[in-house]
């Protein structure tokens, strides 16, 4: 046991789970209940009973785990990168795609070389006359607003838009194993000095208002690709809090992460960390349960 971590069950709990675990048991849930979604998500039952019994003691005995099975009946295929019989690549049907790391729970895999430089630096010319102050959805309305957390730049591209948007997105496509009509448009940002993306899911919250108008477009978001389109100096790094990984900004790798249960359970809270120095530009391509139209 690492001896600085003096309680492991305290260091799974997040703000955002042990929030989400007592919402949910407040709102009617029962603890085998949440111990499902948490399985769900991909949770060892193990794990999962002690962050259950440490945040709910009042809820008394839970159940033993569940049988694997009952949970793989439940789960769907979902986007996932994964490399097959221990190759260290992806196929991206254009380009053999490097794997250079993969984590289960929560899953991320960081890729090297999706887009070569020329590619990135094209995107960043045709985003760059485009870029407005990035906005979030507003969880009330369902409107976009511009927020505080997020201090970047950013612009949409249509699907398809460009010959180059249209390339990267049959690579991402094929590397995610999931259609390209379910992808919303490019989205590309860019940070100056001090800019960020603070903690935050990527999945819209179903109990807010503005839900039902976000998600008629294509369901629910089920996984996030980021490419780093240039190499800031120092900074900008993406974290992942509750998983303990941070992935560098390197030109051209990516980081994918999918959470397949809209739920803190996901564990796919993540950041933009502030830009030290220079700039730092991205491409986000989110995918969708159905057709994004
Ligand atoms: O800039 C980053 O590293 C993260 C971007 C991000 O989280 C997003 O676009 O949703
Ligand atoms: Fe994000």
């Amino acid at each position: 046991m690492n001896p600085l971590q003096t309680d492991p069950v305290q260091a799974l709990i997040s703000d955002e789970l042990r929030q989400w675990v007592q919402g949910q048991h407040q709102s009617g849930h029962d603890a085998a209940q949440l111990l499902r979604a948490m399985q769900d998500s991909g949770w060892s039952a193990t794990q999962a009973r002690q962050v259950l019994q440490h945040l709910l003691p009042q809820a008394g005995d839970l159940p033993a785990a569940l049988a694997p099975a009952a949970t793989q009946a439940t789960a769907q295929r979902g986007p996932d990168i994964r490399p097959a019989h221990g190759q260290p690549w992806v196929d991206g049907g254009d380009r053999r795609v490097p794997v250079l790391c993969q984590w289960n729970t929560p899953r991320i895999v960081v890729l090297g070389q999706v887009l070569d430089a020329q590619e990135c630096d094209e995107l960043i010319a045709q985003a760059r006359s485009r870029l407005r102050r990035s906005q979030t959805v507003q969880a009330s309305d369902g409107e976009a607003q511009v927020h505080d957390a997020r201090t970047s730049d950013g612009m949409f591209f249509q699907r398809g838009e460009t010959d180059l948007c249209e390339r990267i997105e049959a690579r991402l496509a094929r590397l995610m194993d999931w259609p390209v009509e379910n992808g919303e448009g490019l989205q590309v940002l860019r940070y100056g000095v001090g800019a960020e993306y603070r903690p935050h899911f990527d999945y819209f919250d179903t109990r807010q208002p503005g839900a039902p108008a976000v998600l008629r477009r294509g369901g629910q978001r089920l996984a996030t690709v980021v490419i780093y389109l240039n190499s800031p100096p120092a900074g900008g790094s993406t974290v992942f809090p509750d998983a303990g990984v941070e992935v560098m900004p390197l030109q051209g790798h990516a980081v994918f992460f999918s959470y397949p249960q809209a739920t803190p359970a996901s564990l796919s809270l993540h950041a933009g960390t502030p830009v030290l120095a220079g700039e730092k530009w991205v491409a986000t391509k989110w995918v969708r349960e159905r057709r994004f139209d």
